[in-house]
Parts: structure tokens; C-alpha cells; sequence
């Protein structure tokens, strides 16, 4: 029997910065080389706050594909009937307003995190897209890579019994002495500072290895604690540290820092068993070796035997959300049943009660819907 063809999948991309680069980037690496049959990536549009931008993205990263159109708003791109799905790279403050849009004018959606300024705003988004039965993702690229899979597969298969502590860091030295106050990661209009950039990362990893853990039966966690150092430049969170108990069905605790003025250590997270711990070498949003420590009795920390396992592939490693956004909608799914709207919800309502808690407000009118 003739394989089936595969699906083409054809992309509109919001914004041309550092992150829609890398994804287009990736969008056009051939997708056989990981193992993918049964979908293709085509880039149809991109749209800019200037054309000429847009236009000069197309040449640098598409190598000037002819048949990508060009845009000088956003909307050019939502309205585009050959657009199946819009990818929103714009910074964190502004996804709210790009995905109502492209959901308005009929498109699914994948959205950079973080997904929004706050939890109602996402809340909203995601009443609309049931209400116009569409796809919305959070590009949570780490949670579909190879090392992800079988860092989850290792940690549910009961060999190293039910999980008591994680600890896990994403930080970043961003020269913040150095960088214009407008940069994203310091300018509060943009929704700067370490939590909603990077939080998300160390929040992948909890969310996988406690949150999503088969004892724990999806319960959220029972507290949320958090603690805020920011930067006097201009007052964002610099250093920000939270824990998640989760006492519903677990014993567990994920301690969870970011910063935007240090790097991570090594291993980046540790995810600790009564037989055994799980180690994960950074960058945590894409790290390519972790290792897995057994014990030789219950509690010792005696480690008898170890195996780290190591993941290469052609690309940088956001082609498989893409596939995943791409499967989704081809099979009828309004939602990732790897990284769901509960998952991306979660991490909002945590994000909103570490900023109460560290008394960062964002500045009026940024958060479009108040909690
Ligand atoms: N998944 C991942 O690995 C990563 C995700 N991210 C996420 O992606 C988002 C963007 O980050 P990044 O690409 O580094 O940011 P950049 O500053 O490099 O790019 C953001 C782009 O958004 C558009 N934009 C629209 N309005 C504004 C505005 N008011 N100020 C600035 N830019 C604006 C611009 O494109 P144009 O002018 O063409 O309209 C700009 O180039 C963030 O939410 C971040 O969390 C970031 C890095 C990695
Ligand atoms: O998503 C991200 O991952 C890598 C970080 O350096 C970046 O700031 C962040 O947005």
C-alpha cells in the first residue's frame, strides 16, 4: 500500500525577533531527519510591524522564498486564507492582543510563553477558543523534545518510587547594567524580569515530574510560596525564587529559581526518589544529556549504578512543537494532550501569586483583563 502523503502545515509568523527566527529557523529543517513522515512545515506569511523587516526576515532566514508573503501589520497575517495556524513571537505583554486576534479571524494558535500577562487573560483566550473551536498551544518546546519523553518515562515507571524533591534553575546572565532599559527582560511594559521569562522552564520540569506524575492524580499543588529580589534599574524581578508543595495525593516539594543576572548551575535539575534521583544538565529549556542515579538501598544515596543518556538531532529543537501543533490540528484537537491548557494555566496562576507575593505589579493598563 502507497504511504499516505503528508500533511502540509502552512505557517503565518507574528513578529521577526530573536525567537521567531530560531522557530522558522527550524520550520524549514527537513522533517525526516527526526523521524517525521507525516508532516511537512510551510512557511506562508510574515508579518511585521514593518514590511521591509518582514521582507528582510524572508531573505535572511527562508532564503528569500518568493512564495512567503511579506506583511507590515499582524492582521495582514490573521486575515491570510492559506495561513492555518499563526505563531506568535511577540514579547510576553502583547501575546493577550495577537492571539485574541489571530482566534478572531479564525486561525489556531501558538503562542510564545509566557502565554500572558496574567492568568485571566489566558483564561479568556481560552474560553475563545472553545467557544470558536480552535487549536491553542503555549510553545513549551522543551516538553515534546526526544529527552523530555524519556526523562518522563524513567521517572513513572516506578523503579524509582514516587518523587520528594525537585530543584530546578533557569538563569541567564543578561548584562543588565549594559542592556537599554527597553529591552524585554528589563522593561516592565514588556512583562521583564526573570519569572516570566524563564520561570516557565523550571515550572516544565515540576509540572512533569510531580504535577504530572501518575500518584499525583493532576491535583495542583496545595501552597505556593515566593520570594522576589528585583533590580533597581528598573524594579523587575532580578532574582526570584518559588516552591510548590504538592500534598493532594504526593509528599512532594519543587523548589524553583530563576535569575536574569547569573547562569544556571550544573546539573540544573535534580529531581530526588526515595531510590534514586534524576539529573539534568542545562540549558533546562533544551538540555541534551541527563543522567539517573540508583541507589542500593531505599533513602542511602548510595549510588550503585548510574546512566546518563545523551539526545542529537538536526536543528535546534522547536521543529517538534511545531509537529505537535501540526498533528493536533489535523486530527481535530482544540487542545495538546502533552501540554494542555491546564498545564499552561497552572503555570499563569502560580506566576500571578509569585508576583503578588513579591509585589511586582505590572505597570496600568498592561494587563488588558485583571485578575
Ligand atoms: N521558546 C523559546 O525558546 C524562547 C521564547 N521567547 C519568548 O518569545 C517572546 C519574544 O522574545 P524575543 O524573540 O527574544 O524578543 P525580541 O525582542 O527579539 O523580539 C520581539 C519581536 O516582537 C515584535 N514586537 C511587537 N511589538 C513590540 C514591542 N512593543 N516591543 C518589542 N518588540 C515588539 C518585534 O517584531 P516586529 O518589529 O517584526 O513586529 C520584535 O522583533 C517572549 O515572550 C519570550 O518569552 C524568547 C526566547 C526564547
Ligand atoms: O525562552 C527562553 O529560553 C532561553 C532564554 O535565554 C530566553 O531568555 C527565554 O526567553
Amino acid at each position: 500500500m502507497a504511504a499516505a502523503q503528508p500533511l502540509v502545515f502552512r505557517w503565518g509568523i507574528i513578529s521577526t525577533g530573536m525567537i521567531a527566527q530560531s522557530f522558522v529557523k527550524d520550520l524549514l529543517v527537513d522533517p525526516k531527519t527526526r523521524d517525521t513522515h507525516d508532516v511537512i512545515h510551510l512557511v506562508q506569511a510574515v508579518g511585521s510591524r514593518s514590511v521591509e523587516k518582514a521582507q528582510e526576515f524572508i531573505t535572511t532566514y527562508a532564503a528569500g522564498d518568493k512564495k512567503i508573503k511579506a506583511y507590515g501589520t499582524y492582521a495582514e497575517v490573521y486575515a491570510d486564507p492559506d495561513v492555518d495556524a499563526v505563531y506568535i513571537g511577540t514579547p510576553h505583554t502583547l501575546h493577550y492582543e495577537n492571539a485574541k486576534d489571530a482566534l478572531l479571524a479564525g486561525k489556531h494558535v501558538l503562542c510564545e510563553k509566557a502565554t500572558t500577562s496574567n492568568a485571566a487573560e489566558l483564561r479568556d483566550l481560552l474560553k475563545l477558543t472553545k467557544e470558536r473551536k480552535l487549536f491553542f498551544m503555549e510553545a513549551l518546546w522543551t516538553r515534546f523534545h526526544p529527552l523530555t519523553k524519556e526523562v518522563k518515562r524513567v521517572a513513572e515507571d516506578g523503579t524509582l518510587g514516587d518523587p520528594i524533591t525537585l530543584h530546578a534553575d533557569l538563569s541567564g546572565f543578561f548584562d543588565i547594567e549594559n542592556i537599554p532599559k527597553t529591552h524585554r527582560i528589563l522593561d516592565p511594559q514588556l512583562g521583564g524580569g526573570a519569572l516570566l521569562d524563564l520561570g516557565p522552564y523550571p515550572m516544565i520540569w515540576a509540572v512533569l515530574a510531580l504535577y504530572e506524575h501518575p500518584s499525583n492524580k493532576a491535583a495542583r499543588p496545595t501552597s505556593i510560596t515566593g520570594s522576589m529580589l528585583k533590580t533597581p534599574i528598573t524594579d523587575v524581578d532580578m532574582c526570584t525564587s518559588f516552591t510548590l508543595n504538592f500534598t493532594e495525593h504526593l509528599r512532594a516539594q519543587a523548589v524553583l529559581t530563576c535569575s536574569i543576572a547569573a547562569s544556571s548551575p550544573t546539573p540544573a535539575v535534580t529531581i530526588r526518589y526515595l531510590k534514586g534521583n534524576i539529573l539534568i544538565q542545562p540549558p533546562i529549556y533544551c538540555p541534551k544529556t541527563f543522567t539517573v542515579q540508583y541507589f542500593d538501598k531505599p533513602g542511602s544515596g548510595n549510588v550503585v549504578r548510574e546512566e546518563t543518556r545523551t539526545f542529537e538531532y538536526v536543528g535546534n529543537g522547536w521543529h517538534f512543537e511545531a509537529d505537535e501543533v501540526a498533528r493536533c490540528v489535523r486530527d481535530g484537537k482544540l487542545e495538546s494532550e502533552t501540554w494542555g491548557h491546564d498545564k499552561s494555566l497552572l503555570l499563569m496562576d502560580v506566576f500571578d501569586e509569585v508576583r503578588r507575593q513579591g509585589n511586582y505589579v505590572l505597570p496600568e493598563g498592561v494587563e488588558k483583563i485583571k485578575a
